[in-house]
């Protein structure tokens, strides 16, 4: 909460300060960071939703911008102590091309690092993806796994290659001199698959469940381990991490950190049960009512389908091979370093979480109820 006896005077910048993750992290840092100044939110397409924040005691400057023009990000950042990075192109499903993923993965956060350097701002704060390990394209299990578990790091697909290609460079980036003669201090967090108010994917499965009479069908075996971890948290990462890098940059610059918190280890299907179970979905089936060689098959031809139709519509269904095998493959995390390191413990209990994201799921329109 906001401390009174603290001084406003740090300008953070947020970039994709208005995606599903950037809006929290946005209005947490509003929430839990006493010495804000100014919060410049930076993204592609701004949100209405940031009109009602300019009223506080902070000043929020909306910035319409593009991450892969380095002039539009230098003038955003130019004059702000901290930025968070979170923009990027999620797209697992084939609705971009590999060329822009990376033009707005690597491009946008090399844009951004440069625009750190040229302008002075010290602290870089990463949103890099539990993707950066794994799956990899081997489908070897990642079991509870920690920042220093050995685990065969290799992609294929242009959105995990990307995010691990931008993770190195804000990495790499720790210790350059920037304007002003001292060491840009950077760290990069990694995510496991995020859930809360504002997911689109529980959205869609949400709207799957009401198309098919309030029923889901069981894809994945429920053995299949899934990390997940509560929006809230991980904006709360983003925020201690923020603050802490400016204070104990000898330990955390150049680390990466996985977010975690107490959400339960399930299987990507039944883990969402969690929030649509209570809102009128059930998972018909204790097991797969498709085989696993026909759901390949059929990935695999909405592969092809994607591709022939790419001339005339844009075919991206949520079934592809590379979505199978991803919630076909554990992995689930079990670290404390964000602990050790800066001292993160989780803002939002499981209950909590929970709760929020029911909420959130009973709250759209036409619940099941
Ligand atoms: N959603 C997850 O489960 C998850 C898990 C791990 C990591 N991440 C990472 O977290 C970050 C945020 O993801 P999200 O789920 O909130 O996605 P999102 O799509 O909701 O948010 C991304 C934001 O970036 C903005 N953006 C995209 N291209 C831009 C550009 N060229 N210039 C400026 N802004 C641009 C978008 O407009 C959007 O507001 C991403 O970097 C993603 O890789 C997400
Ligand atoms: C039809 C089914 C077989 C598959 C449906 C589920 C599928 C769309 C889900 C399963 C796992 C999900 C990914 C996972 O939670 C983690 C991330 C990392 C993050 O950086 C971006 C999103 C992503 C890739 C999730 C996308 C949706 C996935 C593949």
């Amino acid at each position: 909460m906001a401390d009174s006896t603290e001084v406003r005077e740090l300008v953070y910048l947020v970039t994709g300060g208005c995606g599903f993750l950037g809006e929290h992290v946005v209005r947490m840092l509003l929430q839990r960071e006493p010495r804000l100044l100014e919060l410049r939110v930076f993204d592609l397409h701004l949100g209405a939703w940031l009109e009602e924040l300019k009223t506080g005691p902070v000043q929020v400057t909306a910035i319409q911008g593009d991450v892969t023009q380095a002039h539009e990000v230098a003038a955003a950042v130019a004059g702000a102590h901290v930025v968070i990075h979170t923009a990027g192109l999620v797209d697992v499903f084939g609705r971009a091309s590999p060329e822009t993923i990376y033009e707005v993965n690597v491009q946008g956060t090399k844009n951004v690092i440069e625009a750190c350097v040229q302008t002075g701002t010290r602290f870089l704060v990463y949103t890099s993806s539990m993707e950066v390990v794994g799956p990899n394209i081997k489908g070897h299990h990642f079991y509870r796994g920690n920042e220093d578990t050995p685990y065969e790091a290799v992609h294929r697909h242009p959105y995990p290659c990307s995010k691990a290609q931008a993770e190195r460079l804000v990495l790499e980036a720790n210790g350059r001199k920037v304007h002003g003669g001292l060491p840009l201090v950077t760290c990069a967090l990694r995510p496991t698959g995020i859930y809360g108010e504002g997911h689109q994917i529980m959205r869609d499965f949400y709207h799957q469940g009401l198309r098919l009479g309030g029923r889901l069908f069981r894809t994945i075996p429920a053995s299949v381990e899934h990390g997940r971890v509560y929006v809230g948290n991980v904006a709360w990462m983003h925020v201690l991490v923020a603050r802490e890098l400016q204070q104990r940059a000898a330990l955390m610059g150049g680390q990466v950190y996985f977010c975690y918190d107490q959400s339960p280890y399930k299987s990507y299907e039944d883990f969402n049960m969690e929030f649509l179970g209570p809102c009128g979905l059930r998972l018909v089936e204790t097991r797969p009512l498709v085989p696993y060689w026909l759901l390949m098959l059929l990935a695999a031809l909405n592969a092809l389908l994607q591709w022939l139709l790419r001339p005339l519509l844009l075919y991206a269904p949520l079934l592809n091979p590379y979505t199978l095998a991803v919630a076909n493959t554990a992995f689930t995390v079990n670290t404390d370093k964000a602990r050790r390191h800066f001292g993160y413990e989780p803002l939002f209990s499981w209950e909590d979480s929970r709760t929020r994201t029911i909420r959130w799921v009973q709250a759209m329109e036409g619940s099941a109820r």
